[in-house]
């Protein structure tokens, strides 16, 4: 049997990059794809950009868009997610959220959701940036003391939350490893005579160009060497393949809310 997967925001860069995915996987099928009111796609092949009919047509009307999907992969924005969260819960249709970007109290909202229906969130769905916050829970516990922290990330013009969600939660993977706190250890950019480094800090840099896909780096900056662990995405792709590993799993799990660990395998619960 095949995943039945809709998708939110088709027009955008992840929207198609997932459209993409979900017609070329044999175990997948298309079951809507959602865009906003005004969006030149609407009425439209959702396959038309390929240049191949995939027989579902893009629609503003949610309730239609959801009809017979098990799950909607959505990399809108934060109040698009929140907004497709409350029509989910109502027909029990579970979701993979990418969208990045979340206020505290935004998080809240899809953790009461998930207790409704399976909710995959994260906000980098690469299998190589979730391996990378295993090495960087290693580097953190290994480098406590003496090392310099700072996350660089690179992402394209279009981006518009700063710094990326992937950034953020490396610097939470690293804060927890090292017992802090990283509301009150961060540091978003520094100008002026900001004084010396405060050693107990995880600063944070951000570099917006062109069509750069996402690029992340940790430096651990000692004496006498720095490491730096990077990731490098060179492809939306890798990002629609873990969305479409998510959807898969969801379509066999039960309400709850799950992340990329749950995913792969990789989580601590399991073990
Ligand atoms: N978790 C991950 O692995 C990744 C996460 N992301 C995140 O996914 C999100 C989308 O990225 P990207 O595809 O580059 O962005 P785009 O701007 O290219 O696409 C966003 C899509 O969502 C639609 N949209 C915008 N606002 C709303 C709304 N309020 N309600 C419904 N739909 C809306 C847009 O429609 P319109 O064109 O009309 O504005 C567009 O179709 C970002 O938060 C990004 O950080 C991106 C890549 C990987
Ligand atoms: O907006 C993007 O493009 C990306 N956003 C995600 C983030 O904010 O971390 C993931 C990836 O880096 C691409």
């Amino acid at each position: 049997m095949s995943v039945r997967i809709a998708i939110a925001g088709a027009s955008g860069r992840m929207g198609r990059m997932l459209i993409e995915a979900v017609l070329q996987s044999p175990d997948c099928q298309l079951s809507g794809a959602l865009d906003r009111p005004g969006s030149l796609l609407l009425g439209q092949d959702a396959g038309g950009f390929l240049g191949r009919e995939s027989g579902v047509r893009v629609t503003d009307d949610l309730r239609a868009g959801l009809q017979g999907a098990q799950v909607l992969i959505d990399f809108t924005r934060p109040e698009g997610t929140l907004a497709h969260l409350a029509l989910c819960e109502e027909l029990g249709v579970a979701m993979v959220i990418g969208t990045t970007g979340f206020e505290p109290e935004q998080k809240a909202r899809i953790a009461a959701g998930a207790q409704k229906i399976g909710i995959m969130m994260a906000p980098n769905m690469s299998v190589g940036v979730n391996v990378v916050l295993k090495l960087l829970d290693m580097a953190a516990r290994a480098l406590n003391e003496g090392y310099d922290i700072e996350i660089v990330e690179a992402h394209h013009r279009h981006k518009v939350d700063a710094p990326s969600g992937t950034a953020l939660k490396m610097g939470e993977v690293v804060a927890q490893a090292l017992g802090r706190d990283l509301k009150s250890c961060a540091v978003y950019g520094r100008e002026g005579v900001t004084g010396e480094r405060d050693p107990s800090t995880i600063g944070f840099a951000t570099v917006r160009g062109g069509d750069i896909i996402g690029d992340h780096t940790v430096l651990f900056a000692g004496t006498g060497e720095r490491i730096e662990i990077s990731h490098k995405s060179s492809s939306r792709a890798t990002y629609a393949q873990g969305s479409l590993r998510a959807a898969r799993f969801l379509a066999r799990s039960g309400p709850g809310l799950y992340d990329m660990d749950d995913v792969l395998g990789l989580s601590a619960k399991r073990a």
